[in-house]
Order: C-alpha cells, then structure tokens, then sequence
C-alpha cells in the first residue's frame, strides 16, 4: 500500500441548482519521502485536491488513505486530529500572525501538536536562526515563507503540503524556497506536495500529477530529479 492513496475521489460542489465538480475520479499514488509536483492551469482542481488531502475539505466520494488510515471516512473530530497532527501546511501568502514574533509563530503551531520539534531547530533548519525576535512585517517576503515552512515543520508531520509556496515571490526567492522544500524533503525523509501551476517545477519533482480540468491526466514517476538549485524558468 502507498504511502498517499486517492482512489475515484471526486468533490462537487453545489452552486444553487448547479453541481459543479471540481474534481473528478481522481486516482493516484504518492510513496514515503517522495517530492511531488502536482501541476495544472488554474481551476484544474488543485487547490480542492489539496485541501481534501490536508483534510480541509471533505470528498462527495472516493477513497484518501494516508499511511494506511482511512481519512476519507474521518468524521470531524478525527479530522481535527488530522490536520493537527499529521499536516504541516504552507500557503502562498504566508497566512503569519504579525503581531508575533518568527520564533512566536512556530512556537503558536509547536503548541497545539503532540511531538512538536523545537522553534529554534526548525528556524535555524530554515536559514533564520538570527531573525527569530523579528515580526513578519521585520522580514522580507522569502523570509516569511521561510517562516511559514519552520511553522509547519515545527509539527513534525506525516505531510508537508505547500499551495503555490512561490506564487508571491520574485524569481531568485522563489527558488530559493523550492531548493529549501527539496532540501528538506531530502534531508528529513519527509513526504512533500507542491501545487503549481509553473510546469517548470516537475523537473524537481520524484513524482509530477498532472491535473486538467478535474481530472489526473497522466502520472509521471522522476528517476534523475533535478535540483533545484539549477532549475530555470
Ligand atoms: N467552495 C467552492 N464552491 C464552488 N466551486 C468551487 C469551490 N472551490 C472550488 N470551486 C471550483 O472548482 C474548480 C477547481 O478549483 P480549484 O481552486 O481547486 O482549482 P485550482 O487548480 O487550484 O485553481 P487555481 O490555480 O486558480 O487556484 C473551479 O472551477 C472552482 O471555481
């Protein structure tokens, strides 16, 4: 069994009279410690894919497992739990609390989780061990990011799932920020989803899912990723 299992998962949204299916029958795998791009045109279904994964949205239908449990079949207060415990989430802007500091921010995440890694660790593991006193309005944009990722790693969780994590960033920032996910990924053994629409990014990825119209229209396993380090776009 995977480590991610989606299986048929479809969610339909109801506008008024009209059902809308943001996504549909979608099947797909992602193993332990895998660095996955998930790519597509805007509306593709993405965000909403994601969301079920992270356990922010729930599926009209289909099967999620993660790491053999059912989450698909979770009922609210197990989803609670999941989203607590197992998923660190980044998102394109950052989502900080301004008025706490960097080291406040991680520490706010390192509260509410059970087997929390220290703020200090995981800010330094992001280049910011001297800014930890700084508020995010103190800090540059690739700098929040940064702290953004230390908050969501500073849970120590099965998942980092990063929606758009450089769609705010200037070109140099931006990949300064993939090398850093790819960097963790490769150092820590954790599991990490990137939703883009830049289809440059697959080169980086173990795994590219590429998603058009609701739908995975082919899978793409990497065998030679690149780094990210050398990436153009
Ligand atoms: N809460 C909602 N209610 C109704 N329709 C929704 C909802 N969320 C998403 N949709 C619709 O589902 C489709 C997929 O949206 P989604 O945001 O998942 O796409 P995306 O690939 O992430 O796009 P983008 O890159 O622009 O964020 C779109 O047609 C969108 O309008």
């Amino acid at each position: 069994m995977a480590f991610v299992e989606f299986r048929d998962v479809s969610k339909i949204y109801q506008m008024g009279e009209v059902p809308v299916a943001a996504v549909r029958d979608m099947s797909f795998d992602i193993e332990r410690g895998e660095f996955v791009v998930i790519v597509g045109p805007s509306g593709a279904g993405k965000t909403t894919l994601l969301n079920m994964l992270g356990g922010m949205d729930t599926a009209t239908s289909g099967t999620i497992m993660l790491d053999g449990d059912r989450v698909s079949a979770y009922n609210k207060k197990q989803l609670t739990r999941y989203r607590r415990y197992d998923i660190g989430f980044v998102f394109q802007f950052y989502n900080l609390v301004q008025n706490l500091t960097a080291r406040e921010n991680v520490e706010l995440a390192s509260q509410i989780c059970r087997d929390p890694l220290p703020a200090d660790e995981v800010l330094a593991a992001v280049g910011l061990a001297d800014r930890a006193r700084n508020f995010p309005g103190q800090l540059s944009g690739g700098e929040q990011q940064r702290v953004a990722i230390a908050r969501a790693l500073a849970k120590n969780p099965k998942l980092l799932l990063c929606d758009e994590p450089t769609g705010a960033l200037d070109y140099e920032t931006g990949k300064a920020i993939l090398k850093l996910l790819q960097d963790t990924c490769r150092q820590t053994g954790r599991t990490v989803v990137v939703v883009t629409h830049n289809s440059a990014f697959t080169a980086i990825a173990n795994r590219v899912i590429h998603v058009r119209e609701g739908s995975v229209a082919a899978v793409e396993v990497n065998p030679a990723p690149q780094s990210a380090e050398v990436l153009e776009w």
